[in-house]
């Protein structure tokens, strides 16, 4: 549906030195509310619309499994981006399926999850150094317990996975929150169409709060009850339920709005002014988001959905738990480096399983750059450095389009330019963040070599 995969973006950019300028870019769309949206209209039994979809490779993997789930996808008008959605009321394929989820983490397991009620799918990834290497054992044991018959690769469960959902039954089931809260999104999606309803325990702590609460809203609004405590360890979703179909309107992306947002935040020029629009306030990873930026102090201001944010300001280290804003890490890391004195981000465990090790990779490629970073086991330390880096090197992002956006940031304030291999992977979240870069005033040059 759209032409961002990574054969069609070039895999290395130059980033050089630059002054950003007044601008007012726009922000992609919610890849958090795409794919939950997406999904729960692919299970309702009738027509949503779906306006103003992101366009990704991480979305495009969901529309794939949207349709391995028996919906079909239609665009009522592509160029104002309104999506239909016919859903069948479950998931149905007469016979196995093949999935392929590129290297989208959230979709992979919230297919996983919903594949489990399939006669047989199997998951695969093209990117087994990223996504293949990503652990799925915590939601393979739960559905397991559910009667479901999971065959993953090796002890972690990774892709592929083939799974014979035959003899799935509901009840209760325990699951871990402690590596990623997508184990538990993927049970609370198939929960209501689970012929019993299910119970679900979470131990060993919960990752990723906000978005689990994201599931919640999406479940609600797709008409579907759950009863939850505070600390969401624990759920009960009644049976015999029915996804109602909708009209979604998809908000504007927050960790897409970080990478521009921490570009300017570090930009030395008090010229630079960056206006943002489409984000919606109220949302718990951008409230987080922008007190972040008010705490690093960054010159920054809300009106209504729209932020803006002036370059200039004398950054300061902060101390925070990064966890609430797990997305938004590599892009606030990338602008504490440029802060006067030491700045924490704890409570980031979590990074080390995401499309890289976005502890030990990320601290790896900026320190390369010039950049004064340690990396510990769930946090990181950044010794700022306001008066930038050396550059003059190459860096590489990893299979990771978030420590792309990062690195770029470092390449800005750098005094020789960085070289960014691997850039075609920013197609998974945001395919023409280089672009916007560029029209901001950013001197990025990109090639294919
Ligand atoms: O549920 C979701 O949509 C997501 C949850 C988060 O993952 P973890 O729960 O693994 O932190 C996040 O990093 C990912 O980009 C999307
Ligand atoms: C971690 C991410 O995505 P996922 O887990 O869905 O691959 C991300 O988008 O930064």
């Amino acid at each position: 549906m759209s032409d961002s995969s990574p054969a069609s973006l070039p895999s290395t950019v130059m980033v050089a030195p630059s002054t950003l300028h007044p601008a007012r870019p726009e922000v992609p769309s919610s890849k958090y509310y795409t794919l939950r949206y997406a999904l729960a209209a692919a299970l309702a039994p009738g027509e949503s619309r779906i306006v103003l979809p992101a366009q990704s490779d991480d979305s495009e993997a969901l529309f794939r499994g949207c349709r391995a789930l028996g919906a079909q996808l239609r665009w009522e008008d592509e160029q104002e981006r309104v999506l239909l959605i016919r859903g069948t009321g479950r998931p149905y394929q007469p016979g196995p399926v093949t999935i392929n989820v590129g290297n989208a983490g959230a979709v992979a397991r919230l297919l996983i999850g919903l594949g489990a009620m399939l006669p047989e799918v199997t998951i695969v990834t093209d990117h087994p150094q990223s996504l293949g290497k990503r652990p799925n054992r915590e939601l393979l044991e739960a559905l397991t317990a559910l009667g479901v018959c999971c065959e993953g690769s090796g002890p972690e469960g990774c892709l592929p996975i083939t799974m014979r959902g035959g003899a799935i039954h509901g009840g209760r089931v325990t699951v871990s929150g402690a590596r990623s809260s997508q184990f538990l999104s993927a049970l609370l999606f198939l929960s209501p169409l689970l012929p019993e309803g299910l119970e679900i325990d979470v131990v060993d702590g919960l990752k990723s709060q906000p978005l689990v609460r994201t599931t919640i809203e999406v479940l609600q609004e797709a008409g579907i009850q759950i009863e939850y405590d505070a600390s969401l360890l624990h759920f009960l979703v009644p049976a015999g339920q029915h996804y109602q179909p909708r009209e979604y309107h998809i908000p504007g992306d927050y960790p897409s709005a970080a990478a521009l947002l921490a570009a300017y935040a570090a930009s030395s020029d008090p010229a630079s002014q960056l206006t943002l629009s489409r984000l919606r306030p109220g949302d718990e990873v951008g409230e987080y988001l922008f007190a972040t930026f008010e705490r690093m102090g960054a010159d920054i201001q809300r009106y209504g959905d729209t932020i803006m944010l002036r370059g200039g300001r004398r950054l300061h280290g902060f101390e925070i738990d990064g966890d609430p804003i797990t997305d938004c890490i590599p892009v606030v890391v990338a602008a504490a480096c440029f802060a006067e004195g030491e700045s924490r981000i704890y409570n980031v465990e979590s990074l080390h399983y995401k499309e890289s090790d976005r502890i030990n990779d990320l601290c790896a490629e900026l320190n390369k750059a010039g950049c004064r970073l340690e990396p510990q086991r769930d946090a990181i330390i950044i010794h700022g450095r306001p008066e930038g880096i050396e550059g003059g090197v190459s860096v590489d992002g990893h299979n990771d389009h978030r420590l792309l956006m990062a690195l770029a940031i470092a390449g800005l304030r750098s005094q020789r330019g960085l070289t960014v291999t691997g850039a075609e992977h920013i197609a998974k979240s945001y395919p023409h963040f280089f672009e916007e870069l560029r029209r901001c005033g950013a001197d990025v040059q990109q090639s294919r070599g």
